[in-house]
């Protein structure tokens, strides 16, 4: 029988509770799949005194997360604190340097200091595990990196954020303000400590910059993933959409482009009967573009005690099979700088909303200028007549370059009778 593999947790909030109730229900299912029982012998946290549902009272406790990195009774550290500074990167850097193996959620670490954590881990021939950091519960890491090992990938994108997700479908489905919804969304453990990370894209951006390198083979680069959230979007883009029949979410997709790869998250609509339209709620998607396998979709909860754990689990069992696999899917001194292809680049549909002044010529100028960048207009939708006040004038464009329609907002919010800034949303067909 082997010796147990012993772990220690840093971070018992919603996903260190999640980890610790696991391991409790399924220790034998567990020791049955690795050959090895899987024990908890310390702990950090900042509050002692919180009731996690699970006796702690054998287990070391630490009071500074980075003693636990040395303990000679931890074999594998688990970091659930997050944050890409501080306390979690000291911790996971010493854990490492320590040859201890390392199983991390912390996808702001890893978009930030990936890749020399990533060559750290190999040096020291300990895992360095992330399975929790994309997409929570959905083994799209493994997917990626060994089920679809076989394949150039062409595209990978998706929905990544399940707090966004949550927010534009409680919007869309009950009418409810963004506040009301994103609160409920912290409640049920589904946000990041700062929320803004989540609705201003960071946290999906985060996501798709690792899922970059997985996917393509280069460095993690978080510097070239261009980010626009969700603030800006409203009930009444949410209405537009559906009558035009689309669906908003905002998406991360990483495409190869111009002999590149360009990196974007953004709120995007996506035709109502596409696969990723049905997905709602926390839940997420990823579609990865495989050049022999074609498209493989993966979809799950993002977020939540419960599934984020069982990626963490499932990670810790990799490490009691002995399995350490490369960090992004290939050796750090391998993998291959790659060009960014600018978001300028993008050619697609647009849908453009205007508030403007309801009176005689508004929408003949709004055409001309859209006629002077080469935009041409697929639907048009104006509705209601308030003379001489503001009204909404909603248009979706044929496939256009992306430098094009931008020059021609840029018009747009220089004409006197457009009173709002315009709202641009991308229309993405998959
Ligand atoms: N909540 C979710 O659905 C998901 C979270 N993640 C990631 O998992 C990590 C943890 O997230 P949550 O559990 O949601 O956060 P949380 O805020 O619920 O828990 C964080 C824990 O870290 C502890 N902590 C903070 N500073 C500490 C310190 N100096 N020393 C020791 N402990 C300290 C807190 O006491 C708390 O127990 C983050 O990196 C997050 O991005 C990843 C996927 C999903
Ligand atoms: N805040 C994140 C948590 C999971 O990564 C999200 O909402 O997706
Ligand atoms: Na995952």
């Amino acid at each position: 029988m082997k010796t147990p593999l012993r772990i220690g947790i840093a971070g018992l909030g919603t996903v260190g509770a999640g980890v610790l109730k696991v391991l409790e229900t399924h220790a034998d299912l567990l020791e049955m799949r690795s050959g090895q029982r899987i024990v908890v012998t310390a702990v950090s946290a900042r509050s002692r005194s919180r009731d996690r549902g699970v006796d702690l009272s054998t287990v070391r406790w630490y009071e500074d997360a980075v003693a636990l990195a040395s303990d000679p009774d931890v074999d594998v550290v688990v970091e659930l604190i997050g944050g890409s500074e501080g306390i979690a990167r000291d911790l996971v850097v010493t854990a490492l340097e320590n040859g201890k193996h390392v199983v991390t959620a912390n996808k702001a670490l890893l978009a930030h200091h990936g890749n020399e954590l990533a060559a750290l881990a190999e040096r020291r021939g300990v895992a360095l595990a992330l399975e929790a950091a994309v997409a929570g519960g959905i083994p799209v890491i493994k997917g990626l990196r060994e089920g679809l090992a076989a394949n150039a990938i062409k595209e990978v994108h998706g929905i990544l954020n399940g707090t966004c997700n949550y927010i534009l479908t409680e919007m869309r489905e009950t009418g409810r303000e963004f506040g009301d919804v994103l609160a409920e969304a912290q409640k049920l453990g589904y946000a990041e400590s700062d929320p803004s990370f989540d609705i201003d894209g960071v946290d999906a951006a985060h996501k798709l910059a690792i899922l970059t390198s997985v996917a393509f083979g280069c460095p993690v680069d978080f510097a070239a993933v261009h980010i626009e959230g969700i603030r800006h979007i409203s009930a009444l883009d949410i209405e537009y959409a559906k009558e035009l029949g689309y669906r908003i979410k905002l998406l991360g997709i990483a495409r190869r482009n111009n002999g590149g790869v360009e990196q974007r998250v953004h709120p995007a609509m996506v035709p109502i009967d596409s696969p990723i339209a049905a997905v709602d709620g926390v839940f997420n998607a990823v579609v990865a573009d495989g050049d022999f396998v074609e498209k493989v979709t993966f979809v799950g909860r993002g977020a939540g005690a419960g599934p984020t754990a069982s990626a963490v689990v499932a990670d810790l069992l990799d490490v009691a099979r002995g399995r350490i696999a490369p960090v992004f899917g290939v050796p750090s001194g391998r993998l291959a700088r790659i060009h960014t292809a600018s978001p300028e680049e993008r050619r697609g549909a647009y849908y453009l909303r205007l508030m403007v002044v309801d009176r005689p010529g508004v929408i003949a100028d709004v055409a001309a200028a859209l006629r002077d960048e080469n935009v041409s207009m697929e639907a048009f939708l104006q509705r209601g007549r308030a003379p001489g006040e503001a009204v909404p004038v909603v248009l979706t464009t044929h496939d256009t370059d992306e430098a094009s329609i931008q020059r021609a907002l840029t018009s747009l919010e220089s004409l006197e009778a457009v009173l709002e800034q315009p709202r641009l949303i991308r229309i993405e067909q998959f």
